[in-house]
């Protein structure tokens, strides 16, 4: 597995080796002893979730209050998303900047966001479904939102031809200065 810096220190790009053969292809999707030796700290994950869109789906800016904030280990099993994680620790020297990754079932990479990140991700192809693990339990009192399209935070998305679809939640999401902040 290639562990790949992004421009946020804390955030990484997983990338497994994958075995393939004429049957098809192998890969160790997670391995809890090199995960934790790729970021350098102890993680303990208790939550699987699992998700499909269809293109132009749009869920996020999400994150989660203390003391139930997640870190999440996010993939994409089939089509393709870009992932987006923005850095909302007020003491960082990284706060408001986001990181972004095209995630998908080709090119099997995951992205390591930590808790005091808010997390959302884009669906690029007819239909996504999406994975990962969290560090916390889901905690609907503490679930908040960021919107995906702040000003004060632009984030590039990809250019797409269809319309973007967001919950009912996600379209009244607050802006990053009205947020209530993880640290
Ligand atoms: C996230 C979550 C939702 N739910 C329920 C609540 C609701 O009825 C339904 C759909 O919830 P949501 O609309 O919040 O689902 P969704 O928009 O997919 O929320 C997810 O978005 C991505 C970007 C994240 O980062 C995740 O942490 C999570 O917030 O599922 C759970 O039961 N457990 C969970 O862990």
């Amino acid at each position: 597995m290639d562990v790949i810096q992004t421009a946020i220190p804390d955030v990484f790009i997983l990338q497994p080796t994958v075995f393939g053969d004429d049957r098809g292809f192998f890969f160790e999707s997670f391995s809890h002893q090199q995960f934790e030796t790729a970021i350098g700290r102890s993680v303990n994950f208790v939550q699987d979730n699992h998700s499909k869109s269809s293109k132009g789906v749009l869920r996020g800016l999400h994150y989660q209050l203390a003391p139930h904030a997640q870190g999440k280990l996010v993939r994409c099993i089939a089509g393709e998303v870009f992932d987006v994680a923005v850095d909302i620790r007020k003491s960082s020297p990284t706060f408001g900047q986001w990181v972004g990754v095209h995630l998908s079932g080709e090119n099997k990479r995951q992205l390591w966001i930590p808790e005091g990140f808010a997390h959302g991700f884009m669906t690029l192809s007819d239909t996504a479904e999406f994975l990962y693990k969290t560090t916390h339990y889901y905690a609907p009192e503490s679930d908040r939102g960021i919107r995906w399209n702040d000003e004060t935070l632009a984030i590039t998305w990809p250019k797409i031809d269809s319309e973007i679809l967001t919950s009912t939640k996600d379209s009244i999401a607050k802006s990053l200065p009205d947020a209530e902040h993880f640290i």
